[in-house]
């Protein structure tokens, strides 16, 4: 049985592993801990009342509020100028700030210098694990949430979140500042078991320790920073118990399990957890956002413009991409963009989508002027899209993948999960029926719990088609859906398309393979070195001369030029 100080070195470890956790589950790695930390421990060491004075627990309580108060201002501080940073540049950045906090501390007479400072000694195992308990219970409600989801989205594909309605920026603040209170948690804890806290107990491998514990349990399931913390807190012991009590053998595991982890297991000892995904029982088929009960989106009716380009030109420093593109897509179309490789048309639905701003000449989408609004802006206002190259969520199952999709019509979940409301189960019964419709409409019923990775390359197409569908959009982009699918597939996805539009939906089609793009659209604009060469019905554009001769004369006897 461990003592008592091994079981709160388990719980506050823990804690410390769930403030790299919390950030780790967006993606984002993030070295301030230990800064946080120390403020807090130093900031709440100073400012709360003695336990003697108001008793242990009071005095605790106050300390947590204090520290966790100050981890949030100082995440918001460091935060707010570096949340654009990404990767190991914000792991710099951020460690960069924990020592200049470090060094801050030493210097500072008033809290002891080097020497540290003396805190009285109030944390029991039972005050430990409830807190390490609720850390868990956030995450443990946390993770299934819309909140949840989200984030596993921003860490799985970043861009593909942002088109998909999330507010990437926001969400990434939000986590760094939940790291921050439970840095500070940590930190008071720490300060409030140890008797004497010095700066050096926040040091560079303070943070390190986190990070291998959150790291070795696994970040993408909240139970990880609790069996990362019990491993690598019991390795010590274990040690003593078979008499070996060289101080060198824990850091040299943990690095050991740390390698071992990132090449065999990536996602930590959690991922030995089997997970559940539930496929919920389905009715209907209509995929409109009424029908699913969820927030109702107002479509154009048939002929309304959608989307409206004006002299639209995108230049790649001397490469003129787009050219003085004059387009207008109405309710209810179903365009197809052609063109040769390097026409123009990605970056011409990129400026559609949002994702890149023309150099001259207007947008209009759905009443918003993509480019100047923000790309999850442009995903709320009502327009879905899939990618040339797929850019699902590959750990993520297909539902979740579909979950994501619906993210701007659903409404947020987590804090009522926290609170066991039913109103939460209720959305989220909502949405899940929602995305098993979409999925079940392109034919990936029986695919639900299947990892996006894992699927064949005709189901990923498939399944870019289906979370598209979850946003219930106004206008669908589909960049070459059909790419790598053999004549069966591609048949059936022309069909699909062709479905959707005759519900009304108003799609955008760019597609190399030209019978199909023949047989689905009602109309086609044919693109040839950024500008608008012929634009007309299936039968028109075949017969002009100009188009044959830029592109359709190229065309291989199956009719699938490249
Ligand atoms: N980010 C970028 N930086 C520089 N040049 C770019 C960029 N994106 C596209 N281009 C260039 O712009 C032109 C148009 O590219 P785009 O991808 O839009 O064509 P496309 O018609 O979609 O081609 P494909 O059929 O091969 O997908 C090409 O010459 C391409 O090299």
């Amino acid at each position: 049985m461990p003592g008592d100080a091994t079981l709160v070195f388990i719980a506050i470890s823990g804690i410390f592993a769930f403030s790299f956790y919390a950030v780790l589950v967006a993606g984002q790695l993030s070295l301030g801990q230990a800064g946080f930390a120390a403020i807090a421990a130093f900031g709440s060491a100073t400012l709360a009342p003695a336990p003697s004075q108001v008793g242990d627990v009071p005095a605790l309580l106050i300390a947590v509020a204090i520290g966790m108060s100050m981890g949030v201002l100082a995440s918001i501080v460091l935060g707010l100028p570096t949340m654009h940073l990404r990767g190991v540049f914000l792991a710099i950045a951020t460690l960069g700030f924990a020592e200049a906090v470090r060094i801050l501390i030493i210097n500072m007479e008033s809290l002891g210098g080097a020497q540290g400072m003396p805190v009285p000694k109030v944390v029991t195992p039972a005050i430990a694990w409830v807190f390490l308990l609720l850390v868990a219970y956030w995450f443990w409600r946390q993770g299934p949430s819309r909140y949840g989801r989200a984030l596993a989205a921003i860490r799985e594909d970043e861009l593909a979140a942002r088109a998909m309605g999330i507010d990437v920026g926001r969400h990434r603040l939000q986590v760094f500042v939940t790291s921050g209170a439970l840095a500070g948690l940590y930190g008071v804890l720490w300060a409030y078991f140890v008797r004497l806290i010095a700066p050096e107990d926040f040091s560079f491998t303070t943070a390190i320790d986190g990070l291998v514990t959150a790291v070795v349990g696994g970040s993408t399931l909240f139970v990880g920073p609790i069996l990362g913390s019990i491993f690598l807190t019991l390795v010590p012991d274990l040690q003593r118990a078979i008499g070996i009590d060289a101080g060198w053998i824990r850091p040299f595991l943990a690095s050991l399990l740390l390698l071992l982890v990132i090449l065999f297991l990536p996602g930590g000892l959690a991922s030995l957890v089997p997970r559940r995904v539930r496929m919920p029982a389905v009715t209907g088929t209509d995929l409109g956002s009424e029908a699913a009960g969820l927030e109702t989106r107002q479509h154009p009716a048939d002929g309304e413009p959608v989307v409206r380009l004006r002299g639209l030109s995108k230049d790649y420093g001397g490469v003129h991409a787009v050219r003085g593109v004059d387009l207008e897509v109405t309710g209810g179309e179903i365009l197809g963009l052609i063109g040769p490789n390097g026409a123009g048309k990605t970056t011409l639905v990129n400026m559609i989508s949002g994702l890149v701003r023309g150099t001259s000449g207007t947008v209009e989408v759905l009443g918003i002027r993509p480019g100047r609004t923000a790309v999850h802006r442009v995903a709320a206002a009502g327009v879905s899209r899939t990618f040339q190259q797929s850019r699902l969520f590959p750990r993520l199952s297909a539902l979740e993948n579909t979950l994501v999709g619906s993210h701007v019509l659903t409404r947020p979940t987590f804090v009522r999960r926290m609170l066991w409301l039913p109103s939460a189960r209720r959305d989220e019964q909502r949405a899940l029926q929602h995305a098993a419709r979409c999925l079940r409409r392109v034919g990936l019923a029986d695919k639900a719990a299947v990892p996006a990775k894992a699927l064949s390359y005709g189901d990923q197409r498939r399944l870019e088609i289906a979370r598209a569908l979850a946003a219930d959009p106004s206008l669908l982009i589909l960049d070459e859906p059909a790419a790598g699918m053999n004549h069966v597939e591609a048949a059936g996805l022309s069909d699909l398309i062709g479905a959707l539009g005759r519900d009304g939906l108003t799609i955008l089609l760019i597609e190399h393979n030209v019978a199909m793009v023949m047989r689905t659209c009602s109309r086609i604009v044919v693109l040839n070195f950024g500008e608008v060469i012929a634009t007309g019905s299936p039968e028109e554009v075949a017969a002009n001369s100009e188009v044959v001769e830029a592109y359709l004369g190229s065309a291989e006897p199956e009719g699938e030029p490249r």
